[in-house]
């Protein structure tokens, strides 16, 4: 168990930390890891955790504020700790999400020449399609990741304006479930709230099993169990991306691999005589067949992709792997570069996994043309990434 103290320290001199959006202090007994810092700045801080010589502590007051420090925009910012990046200026945020990219190509030993700027998102807040809500005492709100205090929370910032007037309308109400899910269209006046809320006093509808939104003009159905992009505007640009490189001239066949709804299958199967979407979820492929509906160069195959996809050897002109924070398994890397495409994207949520994963492929043989960081996650220190490969000739 981890020790509760209110301990704060003074005049601490904070330190660039690992990549998960925090400053770090060293002392001689421990080293901490510090929300709501800025390297560079001296800051009093207060100890959330600290055990066997690690913890976690907040800034309560910064001495020599940085040059980027910008006032947080939302009352809960620190209590809450959804966001991380609040309090840094957005062209920062970018910086650092760049940062946080370089320093897992460097450890993994990558050349880190190709990564190019961040592309920011238009909205720097209002830009989530889902909230994923805790609930304590009937009230709707988050977790602090390191006191583990729950904080009610009334009007999220970076949720869109469906969802907070969905949580305007439940909030105090929800005291029959622990957890609930609300997704709300960025597009289109739909949504989902789950799990259903059956209380008298509650007059908005819930248990909806799916909603609809769309994406670059094509109506995407999503269940409750299924992924979608969070951050419309971004994803259609990742789409863009993706299809400029692949440079498709409708001869093709094309795998997307981890393809959830059928996102990026349906948006580029005009540009292919087939694409081939893999995705193990069955409810995702249960919307994908809907999202297909009237396309039929589509191909779904409800399986793990390391199951299948040694079948498509010789078959694949065009790959997109789109994998969970995990990356992709070991057994779809060689198979790939057994068998390996023209033309491959990498579009990876988590960067640590995306470098272990690109050691891999470029140590087989494919060449990086670009890296594109893609920021869906504004105000917090997530980013998305899109690797965009090629087969090397002759190899
Ligand atoms: C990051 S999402 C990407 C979805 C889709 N490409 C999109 O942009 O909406 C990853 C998807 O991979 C699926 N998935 C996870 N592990 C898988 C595996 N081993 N094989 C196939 N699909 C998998 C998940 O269910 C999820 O739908």
């Amino acid at each position: 168990m981890n020790e509760i103290t209110p301990e704060i320290i003074e005049n601490v001199c904070l330190e660039k930390g690992a990549n998960s959006g925090l400053t770090k202090v060293t002392l001689t007994d421990r080293t901490l890891e510090i929300f709501g810092g800025i390297p560079g700045e001296t800051a009093d801080i207060r100890l959330f955790t600290h055990k066997a010589g690690r913890g976690y502590a907040q800034v309560i007051k910064v001495h020599n504020p940085s040059a980027e420090r910008v006032p947080p925009a939302c009352p809960y910012f620190g209590d809450c700790t959804g966001c991380t990046f609040q309090h840094i200026s957005y062209p920062h945020q970018l910086k650092l999400k760049h940062q946080i990219i370089l320093a897992e190509f460097e450890k993994a030993g990558l050349d880190s020449t190709y990564i190019s700027e961040v592309i920011p998102s238009a909205a720097e807040y209002g830009y989530r399609n889902h909230a994923r809500f805790s609930i304590y005492h009937a009230k709707l709100g988050f977790v602090n990741r390191f006191s583990r205090r729950h904080v009610q929370v009334d009007h999220c910032r970076i949720m869109n304006s469906g969802i907070n007037k969905v949580l305007a309308e439940l909030q105090d109400k929800c005291g029959e479930t622990r957890q609930l899910s609300i997704r709300h269209a960025s597009n289109k006046d739909s949504y989902l709230i789950q799990p259903k809320l059956t209380k008298a006093d509650i007059s908005i509808e819930s248990g909806q099993k799916e909603y609809h939104d769309l994406l670059l003009g094509h109506d995407f159905c999503i269940s409750a169990a299924s992924f979608f992009q969070v951050n419309n505007p971004q994803a259609e640009k990742m789409a863009g991306l993706i299809k400029k490189h692949l440079n498709l001239s409708g001869g093709e066949t094309l795998v997307d691999a981890y393809a959830g709804v059928g996102t990026f299958a349906v948006l580029l199967s005009p540009d292919c005589n087939r694409v081939i979407a893999i995705e193990e979820s069955a409810a995702a492929i249960k919307d994908a067949r809907l999202n297909i509906a009237g396309i039929d160069n589509i191909e779904l195959i409800q399986s793990k992709t390391e199951d299948v996809i040694s079948q498509f050897q010789g078959q694949m002109d065009a790959l997109i792997l789109d994998p969970s924070r995990s990356g992709a398994h070991p057994s779809v890397l060689a198979s790939i570069c057994q068998n390996p495409p023209r033309n491959l994207v990498y579009v990876a949520c988590d960067p640590s996994s995306l470098a272990r994963d690109l050691k891999i492929l470029l140590g087989g043989p494919f060449e990086l043309s670009q890296v594109i960081p893609v920021d869906m996650f504004p105000q917090t220190y997530h980013v998305e990434t899109v690797c965009l490969m090629s087969r090397v000739e002759g190899k």
